[in-house]
């Protein structure tokens, strides 16, 4: 099985595909089994894709506030960054927490929005699947689709993406 195109969702979501086709309803002792490995080995094998770095760091640079919004647990998120020495760049790391209704793009957007008191149309919500299109939609931001990632530009296109882009320095060109 090619997983790359069931990697963007809520882990739950992944594992709750996956086992339907074996008839298994484990979906919590599967999900915490993949975070006991990633979280000890899975994280530290991410690798930044390339252009990555230069595109945050001159963003950054130009004064372009930028926020992490991961379905991934906010923890092993901070971690990754960590691992890059990339936190410093970011002014908030969002991601999922237990019990606090954040998995789904849609409910994390409205909470950084609230959180920072930012407002929607400032905001560009960056992002490979449908699920960062749809969640960025659902409140009001523009959405731009990128195709380094997971998600076709098929399936970019289908969610409603404001634009699409090859590359990281195409993003470094739409802000400010
Ligand atoms: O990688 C994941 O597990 C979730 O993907 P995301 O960071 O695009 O939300």
């Amino acid at each position: 099985m090619d997983i790359r195109s069931i990697i963007g969702p809520p882990i739950e979501d992944v594992m709750r595909y996956l086992l339907s086709s074996f008839g298994d309803d484990r979906v919590a002792q599967a999900v915490d089994a993949y975070r006991s490995d990633y979280g000890t080995r899975g994280l530290l094998l991410s690798e930044l894709y390339p252009e990555i770095r230069e595109t945050l760091v001159g963003l950054h640079s130009r004064g372009i506030r930028l926020f992490l919004a991961t379905s991934k647990r906010e923890t092993f998120a901070r971690r990754i960054l960590d691992n890059h020495g990339l936190p410093s760049l970011f002014q908030g790391i969002y991601g999922s927490v237990p019990g606090a209704g954040l998995d789904h793009k849609p409910e994390l957007l409205a909470h950084i929005l609230r959180d920072t008191g930012l407002a929607a149309e400032d905001c560009i919500m960056v992002g490979d699947r449908k699920f960062d299109i749809v969640g960025a939609h659902a409140n009001r931001m523009h959405a731009v689709g990128v195709l380094w990632g997971y998600g076709s530009r098929e399936e970019l296109e289908l969610a409603g993406a404001d634009l699409i882009v090859d590359a990281p320095r195409e993003v470094a060109s739409l802000a400010g």
